[in-house]
């Protein structure tokens, strides 16, 4: 049993042990997926953004050099328009024109020079003084719109070497006579100090670049870095500008690294589109962050709370430990109070056992006889109470049988006391030995006096019964050299029966067994005797 109990408590103890850690890996693995799934939205939410300021700052630039553009489209067609009414014609305004071009300059923000060109490409007048003369027929933007001649387009050049560090663009309007035919065209220069402010403006941290390339690829306004930048060619397989360029989109985000520094950078990359201002070649603004800057509080916070995550994990396992540790002490303690338990159990249960055999033992000695070991006068009273009560219910009648031993004085005389308890139990198991249904009861109610009840015995079978016990004792043949009635021990015996009527008419049954008994000896010993009509004990 205990050891049952003690697989029992291994088998609860190993089965907690089991459920303990399945609950906290479960609880702590369910932890990281929503650390993780936090992690990943917040990632999500810093790149969306940086996505959305990095565009919102794109927007200036591209919205501020669009109207740039358009400003100096629009003194172009003034230009003409004035040249056009002017009577003395192209050439002769010349003085005129200068001023003009001049005054052209100084008003709007990021011009550097104004040219007008002929239509074989000489200079008829310029704002710059020291470029008042001679031919820029061999200038490839000049030579191109000569070539195409096209009204109403803004003529792109490509970028161009200004001084060691500055690079820049010239756009060209082609103009017309009174005829409408080709009459030379206006060249203005961007100044790309008063650009390169611009970028200056956008920016909102350190780590932040500002390009505008030309079409082909080629950086001509930077900021910073300018240096290393400018002049720079994009147009190269793999790079963000050309990922852009091949998307086909007017505006997009791009994360890769930069080709000027080879630093990862997010960077948002919009377009002026030749189509939408009517310009011969497209301008690409871009503008990007450095990816490590972009994200370097998120990865600290994300580095500070995986090392949060391990303590919480490390702490978990050692609190687990130390639970176990109290959990195993429990264990014990339940085991040895377990065992204490048993132990005293089974001491109760020795002591109960010697209790309820010491109790058989008493009840025994009071319903038997010490001696004999048949039944004594007590148990003899009450079996004599009981059965005249079921004999009165059931109409049955009951008998008794008085026997007393003959001459037992002279028996004990001649053979000694030891010898006469011994006749008294030879005497006793045969009669004993006699009663053949279960319900009969032999009983030693005195000395060497014995009684025999009968339920159900009417008296006929009463004496037929205390005849064959009478006998059985003679046959035992046990020497008797006192008696008067024989060599052999002997006994007499009285016999009364009744059919049970008031509560205590077994008295008068016994007193009527008794009489019988007093009779037989007086009759001679070693008989029978009974009165021969049975008592009625109701009257
Ligand atoms: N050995 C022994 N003797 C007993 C026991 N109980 C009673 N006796 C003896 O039995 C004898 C009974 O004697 P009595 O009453 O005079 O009767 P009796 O000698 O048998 O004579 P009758 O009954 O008239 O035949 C006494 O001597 C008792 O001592 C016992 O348990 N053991």
């Amino acid at each position: 049993m205990l050891n049952n109990y003690d697989h029992t408590l291994k088998k609860l103890q190993h089965g907690s042990r089991r459920l303990e850690l399945l609950l906290l890996s479960a609880g702590l693995l369910l932890l990281g997926v929503i650390i993780l799934a936090w992690q990943t939205g917040e990632e999500r939410a810093i790149r969306t953004g940086e996505y959305s300021r990095l565009s919102t700052q794109s927007g200036i630039i591209y919205h501020d050099l669009r109207r740039q553009l358009m400003s100096i489209r629009a003194s172009h067609y003034n230009l003409q328009a004035e040249l056009l009414s002017e009577p003395a014609g192209f050439v002769r305004a010349r003085p005129f024109i200068d001023k003009r071009l001049r005054a052209f300059v100084q008003t709007i923000v990021g011009v550097r020079a104004t040219i007008l060109l002929d239509a074989d490409g000489h200079i008829l007048a310029s704002s710059d003084p020291d470029q008042q003369r001679g031919s820029l027929a061999d200038n490839e933007l000049v030579q191109r719109v000569m070539q195409e001649r096209q009204t109403g387009i803004l003529y792109v050049s490509k970028p161009y070497q200004l001084t060691d560090n500055l690079l820049t663009i010239t756009l060209a309007s082609a103009l017309t006579d009174e005829q409408g035919g080709f009459a030379g065209m206006v060249l203005t220069e961007l100044s790309p100090l008063e650009i390169g402010i611009l970028l200056d403006s956008v920016f909102y941290a350190d780590d932040m670049q500002a390009n505008i390339a030309h079409a082909d690829g080629t950086i001509f306004l930077a900021e910073p870095n300018a240096q290393t930048v400018l002049g720079l060619n994009l147009s190269r397989t793999g790079t963000l500008f050309t990922r852009h360029q091949l998307s086909g989109r007017k505006i997009s985000v791009q994360e890769g690294l930069l080709l000027s520094s080879g630093e990862k950078s997010m960077m948002v990359q919009q377009t002026i589109m030749p189509s939408e201002l009517n310009i011969s070649d497209a301008l690409v603004v871009s503008i990007s962050r450095n990816y490590d800057a972009i994200f370097a509080k998120f990865r600290h916070d994300r580095l500070m709370i995986a090392l949060l995550y391990l303590l919480l994990v490390c702490v978990s396992l050692c609190a687990m430990r130390l639970w176990r540790r109290k959990s195993k002490q429990v264990f014990r303690e339940l085991r040895r109070a377990q065992q204490e338990t048993v132990a005293s159990n089974a001491l109760l249960l020795r002591l109960n056992r010697q209790l309820e055999q010491q109790t058989e033992n008493m009840r025994s000695l009071a319903f038997l006889d010490e001696l004999t070991g048949i039944a004594n006068r007590r148990h003899f009273n009450r079996s004599l109470e009981a059965e005249w009560r079921r004999c009165q219910r059931e109409g049955q009648p009951l008998s008794v049988i008085m026997m007393d031993v003959d001459y037992f004085k002279q028996f004990n005389d001649l053979y000694g006391h030891q010898h006469g308890d011994d006749g008294l139990v030879c005497i006793a198991t045969s009669l004993k030995n006699s009663l053949t249904r279960s319900h009969d009861l032999v009983a030693r109610i005195g000395g060497e006096e014995f009684a025999c009840l009968l339920p159900n015995t009417p008296l006929r079978g009463a004496l037929a019964k205390a005849e064959r016990i009478r006998a059985e004792i003679e046959a035992l043949a046990l020497p008797h050299a006192g008696s008067l009635v024989g060599p052999v021990v002997t006994i007499s015996a009285g016999v009364a029966s009744a059919m049970p009527g008031s509560p205590a008419g077994y008295l008068d049954l016994l007193q009527a067994a008794d009489e019988a008994l007093y009779q037989s000896k007086k009759l001679g010993r070693n008989r029978v005797y009974s009165q021969l009509s049975a008592i009625d004990t109701e009257n």
